[in-house]
C-alpha cells in the first residue's frame, strides 16, 4: 500500500479543508505534509472537480507556493490524501498572535517580505488565466493559508480547493471563520475575482501591521456594511508612509482602481523594499 511508504507522525493542525499532518517518507526521511480529505460524502461531479483541482494544483510550482507532491487514495475509507511539503515555520496566524500576546510588533522589512514573496505567487495563478490555461483565484488568503519555510521564507496554501469543497456556498465556506477579507465585490454577492485576491493582500499586509485586520466588527452585517465603505484607520505610526500608501492602493472598494498583481509587483516601492526578497 502506497500509504505504507510514509510514517505518520503528530497532527499539525486542522488546515481549511482536512486534518494535516507531518509525515516522513520512508525511501529518503524528507518531513512532508498531507492533508486528509474524506470524499464518501461528494457527488461524481464534486469528485470530478476535485481531481482537476488538484491536478491543476499539482501544476503550480513556484517557489512561494506550497509544493504538491503527491496524492494518495484509500477508497477504503474514502480518503484523498494530498502529500505536499512541510513548511517548518507554521503558519502566518500563529506568527500574528505571538505577535500580539507580546505586544511585540511585527518588522517593516518582514511585512515588505510577505508582500513581494506573496505577491509572486499570487502572479503566477493570475497569469494563467491570460494563458487561457484557467485561472487558480486563491479564494482564500488569509494568514492561517500562508505558511513559513525554515528560512522564513512564504509559501501560498490550501489553493482552490474552494471552489470544488463548497462549490456554490463560497460564502458559506467564507462564514465558516469570521470573513474579515472578504472584498466588497463578495459582500455585494458579485463574482470573485483576481481584484479579489489584491483586495485579501492588503488585508494581510494590514494585520501584519497592525496585528489585527482592517476592518472589525462584532456581527457580519456591521462587518459588511464597514468593508463596503471601506474607511479603515492607517496602520501604527511606526510603520514608513509608503508602506501605508501601498496597502491603501490594495484596499480600494472599487476594484477597477486596485492594482493588478502585475502592476502591485511593478510598483516602484515594492520593487525597491522587496527586491532583495525574490
Ligand atoms: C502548529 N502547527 C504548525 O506549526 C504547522 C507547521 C509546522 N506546518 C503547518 C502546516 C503546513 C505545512 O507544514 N505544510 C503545509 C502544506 C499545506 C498546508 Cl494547507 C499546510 C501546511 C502547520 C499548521
Amino acid at each position: 500500500m502506497p500509504i505504507d511508504d510514509y510514517e505518520i507522525l503528530e497532527s499539525i493542525g486542522s488546515g481549511s479543508y482536512g486534518e494535516c499532518r507531518k509525515i516522513r517518507r520512508r525511501r529518503d526521511g524528507r518531513l512532508l505534509v498531507w492533508k486528509e480529505m474524506e470524499y464518501g460524502a461528494m457527488t461524481e461531479t464534486e469528485k470530478q472537480m476535485l481531481v482537476s483541482e488538484v491536478n491543476l494544483l499539482r501544476e503550480l510550482r513556484h517557489r512561494h507556493i506550497v509544493r504538491y507532491h503527491d496524492r494518495l487514495i484509500d477508497r477504503q475509507r474514502y480518503v484523498l490524501y494530498i502529500i505536499m511539503e512541510f513548511c517548518e515555520g507554521g503558519d502566518l496566524s500563529a506568527i500574528i498572535g505571538q505577535h500580539k500576546r507580546e505586544h511585540r510588533a511585527i518588522d517593516e522589512s518582514f511585512v515588505w517580505k510577505m508582500c513581494v514573496q506573496l505577491a509572486s505567487a499570487l502572479q503566477v495563478c493570475h497569469t494563467r488565466s491570460k494563458n487561457g490555461r484557467g485561472a487558480v483565484l486563491h479564494r482564500d488568503l488569509k494568514p492561517a493559508n500562508i505558511f513559513l519555510d525554515s528560512n522564513r521564507n512564504a509559501k501560498l496554501g490550501d489553493f482552490g480547493l474552494a471552489r470544488v469543497l463548497n462549490p456554490d456556498n463560497a460564502f458559506a465556506r467564507t462564514f465558516v471563520g469570521t470573513p474579515y477579507y472578504m472584498s466588497p465585490e463578495q459582500v455585494n454577492y458579485l463574482t470573485y475575482n483576481e481584484k479579489s485576491d489584491i483586495w485579501s493582500l492588503g488585508c494581510l499586509l494590514y494585520e501584519l501591521c497592525a496585528l489585527r485586520p482592517p476592518f472589525i466588527a462584532t456581527n457580519q452585517k456591521e462587518l459588511a456594511v464597514k468593508i463596503s465603505k471601506g474607511v479603515f484607520q492607517r496602520i501604527p505610526q511606526q510603520y514608513s508612509e509608503e508602506l501605508n500608501d501601498l496597502i491603501k492602493l490594495l484596499l480600494q472598494v472599487d476594484e477597477f482602481r486596485r492594482p493588478s498583481i502585475d502592476q502591485v509587483l511593478d510598483h516602484p516601492v515594492v520593487q525597491r523594499r522587496g527586491a532583495e526578497y525574490l
